[in-house]
């Protein structure tokens, strides 16, 4: 069943439940901010304290960083991770093909407010599929006369148990870029997550793995090669207006992304396509 709905502040989203999975996407920033499976606790996180508000960001959920990934690379004044996860979406397609599964095509193209920001024309798609897996496709079509490059990004934030006990595997030997201290370093083993943490990831493995003493999730990613894990941890979650002082302790960031080298320069008329598959198992 698909449901339009609103907030208090008439903040527009739809709900989706099927046979096994229940859903909740705003139609600004086409943002996922619920997903759960039946009889299970949500996979994905949502700050108690998020505004729902227009032209501000959920804290939660899956933004949409696009079509920059964190700050704008040349003007620190434009909003950060780009212009698409405050935009408004339209649902243009739904569909039910059976009693598992359900199918959300939300679109933002380009329009004088956009072409203000950034100045070129396009058709961002973003495919949402509910069911015992939730996925997510973002595609970006350029419908300039001219190339453009694009950074992004899926920013999937996990609900989890207690961060001290997760884990995060297929990692392994991978480099990453520590965003805190701007040092290149390799990664042994799994990540454990005991501090503020803020890394991109390069040339990262198509399928990742998150344990949290409960459960287990497979991240499949496609049209990615790089990987962004964050967790703002005690300091940084305290000064932060949308989140709960010990929020840290139950979410992560594992972002399917497009990020610094593995940019997308897509030529006109051509498209790119950024996907992400969760997939949770006891
Ligand atoms: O506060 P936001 O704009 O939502 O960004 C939240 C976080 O997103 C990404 O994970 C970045 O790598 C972090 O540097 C940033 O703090």
């Amino acid at each position: 069943m698909i449901t339009n709905k609103n907030t208090p502040g008439s903040f527009d989203y739809i709900e989706i439940q099927n046979a096994s999975a229940n859903a909740r996407v705003a139609l600004q920033g086409g943002h996922l901010f619920h997903y759960q499976q039946l009889h299970r606790k949500p996979l994905i996180w949502l700050s108690g304290k998020s505004p729902f508000e227009k032209g501000k960001a959920i804290r939660g959920g899956i933004p949409v960083c696009w079509p920059w990934f964190g700050q704008h690379p040349t003007d620190s004044s434009l909003p950060q991770h780009g212009l698409a996860r405050t935009s408004l979406f339209e649902l243009i397609d739904s569909q039910e093909p059976d009693e598992n599964s359900t199918e959300l095509l939300l679109q933002l193209q380009s329009s004088a407010e956009t072409l203000s920001i950034w100045p070129y024309r396009f058709q961002l798609l973003l495919k949402i599929t509910v069911g015992p897996a939730l996925t997510l496709a973002l595609t970006t079509k350029n419908s300039d006369t001219k190339p453009f490059t694009i950074t992004s990004a899926l920013h999937s934030y996990f609900a989890i148990d207690d961060i001290g006990k997760v884990s995060v595997q297929g990692m392994d030997e991978t480099e990453y870029l520590d965003l805190l201290t701007n040092q290149t370093l390799i990664q042994r083993g799994s990540i454990h997550i005991d501090k503020e943490v803020d890394r991109v990831y390069r040339k990262s493995a198509n399928t990742a793995l998150l344990l949290d003493g409960t459960r287990t999730v497979q991240i499949r990613s496609e049209g990615s090669s790089s990987t962004v894990i964050w967790n703002p941890w005690s300091d940084k979650s305290k000064s932060m207006s949308d989140m709960e002082d010990d929020s840290y302790q139950t979410m992560l960031c594992i972002e399917t992304a497009n990020a610094k080298q593995d940019a997308r320069t897509i030529a006109s008329g051509e498209e790119h396509c950024l996907k992400v598959s969760l997939t949770e198992s006891v």
